[in-house]
């Protein structure tokens, strides 16, 4: 008995010693079922398997034969679909670059606050907006100013988020980006940044967004870190630093000094940068940061901040630069301090020292936004502080998106002409400058088509990613098949198993070991947490005894966990990144911490490392990796 070279014929023996060439059932209809798991699919039943033959050899022959074709067909299907999928999203990125190019690399918003209870409510007539205009008058005199969007008073915190979303897209595609909110002091752009409890501001959209769209792209694995820094009185402080009681803050540097590289790319050294591996973490992160923060009373603000509050989110995309390299873009998320007339302010001492310090810096961010738009050879980035931070996040292709804030007091109108020249110096179109009629609704007409391309290609992907998902899952099942089936019976304790198999079940039964965290790890031998307990080993056991037999069910529980979201897929995704990164096996320290790291939250501990360069740091990235110290230190450290 043999297996022909077709495989579709099998050799069977006959009575009188000749051979009957028999077909097989091959069942590979590609429009039954789901298309792909049925063309793909493993077989539908131990039956089916075996068909008409009872020659045990035969069938396992048989099995092997077509198991392996399986795997081959679904490899090459999963490299060509991630191979589009790929295509995609340059085309969605090439789509979001054109449409904040058309927009402009800074674009200026203007958000006029409500009248507080506190003060007294008079009819806006200062002020007229006209679309995205406004216009101030004082006394005779009317001054009109165009903005690339204005917010009225009653936008809500949403509508201010969906202008910020396409630069946080940017950052994700690896540009380095700007949000600043500049205002008199009073106007709102603390609000606009953190917001409240019931209305989060931008930051914490920002924080939650990044997590949410990169849950939805799983091509990539990326990871953020969260710094905090504050300008204060012309100098740095680092606002996550540990408490100066603690362990770890003797091995920090708490003086944070500025670092440009031969790049070009600035570097804040002896920062404090965390690890963020979900929403729940950053935001606890970023309340702290904001709770350390200098406010102080003055007469315009009850809380007035007085620095600049500077909120970075490094995004770490390992393998998506050039040659498999890393790319490390920054997303910079600044509270600027308030714009003041000192007297107005009633600042005395210390608190007038903070106003004259940043009304000089924020002098000097007028004069570097100047010249970038002037296309000056010159910029004057070294003024400031806050400029020098910001020097690789504001030139050089990076997108700003400047939120202007005003008061709707009328008794505010010098300050509120004030801010918007400084508004008009960055966006450098006034009024009477304006684009033609005819030129915005093209350039309407444009973004919105390269708006509906991004879409179109944004749908595809998600079809795309499903059907990857499924391949991928039939790939595993089809791998485990024939290893199963297609092996001496031995008994499970003796099976050695790859790593790839331990880590897969791993993340799958524990699905909060988070794709990044399993992928960022990687160790030599697996840590003893890891290794499989008596009760999963006899799950494990039980179920791979019984695996031919419930082929079927598992195709339907495929075709239900494929369309699972949120922490389930995010565990498949992370079975992903494990069998990616089967080969580089995680340390065993690196290993615990990130899974620390996730459990931070129940009161555990944290991965915390005072950048000396600011960055990210990844034994993957040989730019990155080795020079830069790891300080792991406990969580009440911070507390
Ligand atoms: N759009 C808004 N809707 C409702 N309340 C707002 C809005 N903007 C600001 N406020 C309120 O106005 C007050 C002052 O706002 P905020 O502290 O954000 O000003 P600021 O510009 O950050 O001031 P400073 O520069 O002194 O820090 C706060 O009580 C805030 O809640």
């Amino acid at each position: 008995m043999y297996i022909s070279a077709e495989k579709e014929q099998i050799s069977l023996p006959l009575d009188n010693g000749e051979h009957q060439m028999k077909s097989l059932p091959m069942e590979s209809n590609p429009d039954s079922v789901d298309g792909l798991s049925s063309a793909f699919g493993m077989p539908e039943s131990p039956r089916e398997l075996s068909g008409p033959f009872t020659d045990e050899n035969v069938v396992q022959g048989r099995e092997k034969i077509q198991l392996e074709q399986n795997i081959k067909d679904l490899e090459g299907e999963v490299a060509s679909l991630k191979t589009k999928e790929k295509s995609l999203i340059e085309k969605r990125r090439t789509a979001l670059n054109k449409i904040l190019d058309i927009k402009g690399c800074i674009r200026v918003l203007c958000r006029i606050r409500p009248f507080l209870s506190t003060e007294k409510r008079g009819i806006q007539q200062h002020i007229l907006v006209e679309s995205d205009r406004i216009v101030i008058k004082s006394g005779a005199n009317k001054k009109g100013f165009a903005f690339d969007k204005v917010f009225y008073q009653e936008a809500r915190q949403e509508d201010v988020f969906v202008e910020v979303e396409p630069i946080l897209r940017s950052a994700l595609d690896g540009n380095n980006v700007c949000i600043l909110a500049y205002g008199q002091t009073g106007t709102g752009k603390t609000y606009t940044m953190d917001g409240t409890n019931e209305s989060p501001g931008i930051i914490p959209r920002v924080l939650q967004a990044l997590f949410s769209l990169n849950s939805l792209d799983s091509s990539t694995s990326l990871t953020f870190s969260i710094s905090m820094v504050e300008v204060y009185l012309g100098s740095l402080r680092d606002l996550l630093a540990p408490k100066p009681s603690s362990r770890a803050y003797a091995v920090s540097r708490c003086n944070p000094t500025i670092q440009i590289d031969s790049r070009g790319s600035v570097e804040i050294e002896g920062l404090t940068e965390v690890q963020i591996s979900n929403f729940t973490k950053a935001s606890w992160w970023y309340a702290k940061g904001r709770r350390v923060r200098s406010t102080s009373w003055t007469n315009v603000n009850e809380a007035s901040s007085r620095s600049h509050c500077l909120t970075r989110i490094t995004i770490y995309n390992p393998g998506e630069g050039t040659g498999g390299n890393a790319v490390v873009s920054k997303l910079w998320m600044v509270d600027l301090g308030g714009s003041e007339r000192l007297l107005k302010t009633g600042a005395t001492g210390q608190t007038l020292d903070e106003g004259r310090a940043i009304n000089l810096s924020l002098s000097a961010l007028g004069d570097v936004i100047a010249a970038l738009r002037r296309k000056k050879v010159h910029v004057p980035y070294r003024n400031s502080k806050l400029t020098q931070i910001l020097r690789d996040s504001l030139g050089n292709g990076s997108k700003v998106v400047m939120m202007v804030h005003v008061s709707p007091n009328e008794e505010d109108v010098g300050e509120t002409t004030c801010s918007i020249t400084f508004a008009k110096r960055a966006r450098a179109v006034e009024c009477t400058r304006e684009l033609s009629e005819e030129l915005k609704v093209q350039k309407e007409k444009k973004i919105s088509e390269l708006e509906d391309e991004m879409k179109e290609a944004e749908e595809e992907c998600e079809k795309l990613r499903k059907q990857i998902l499924k391949a991928e899952f039939l790939l595993s099942e089809n791998r485990k098949i024939l290893s199963t089936t297609c092996q001496n019976p031995v008994d499970e304790e003796e099976i050695p198993q790859s790593p790839k198999e331990n880590h897969a079940n791993e993340v799958l039964e524990t699905p909060k070991v988070s794709a990044k965290t399993v992928r960022k790890a990687g160790a030599n031998s697996l840590p003893r947490f890891m290794d499989s307990t008596v009760a999963s080993r006899q799950r494990k056991s039980s179920s791979e005894k019984e695996v031919s037999g419930k082929v079927r069910s598992f195709r339907s529980e495929t075709r239900s966990s494929i369309q699972i979201s949120g922490s389930q897929s995010n565990s498949y995704s992370g079975f992903r990144a494990i069998l990616k990164n089967s080969n580089k096996r995680p340390r065993y320290g690196e290993l615990k911490n990130s899974t620390i790291e996730d459990a931070k939250l129940n009161g555990l501990e944290s991965n915390i490392r005072p950048s000396s360069r600011g960055t990210m740091v990844s034994s993957s990235d040989p730019n990155l990796r080795g020079s830069i110290g790891h300080h792991r230190r406990r969580m009440s450290d911070f507390m």
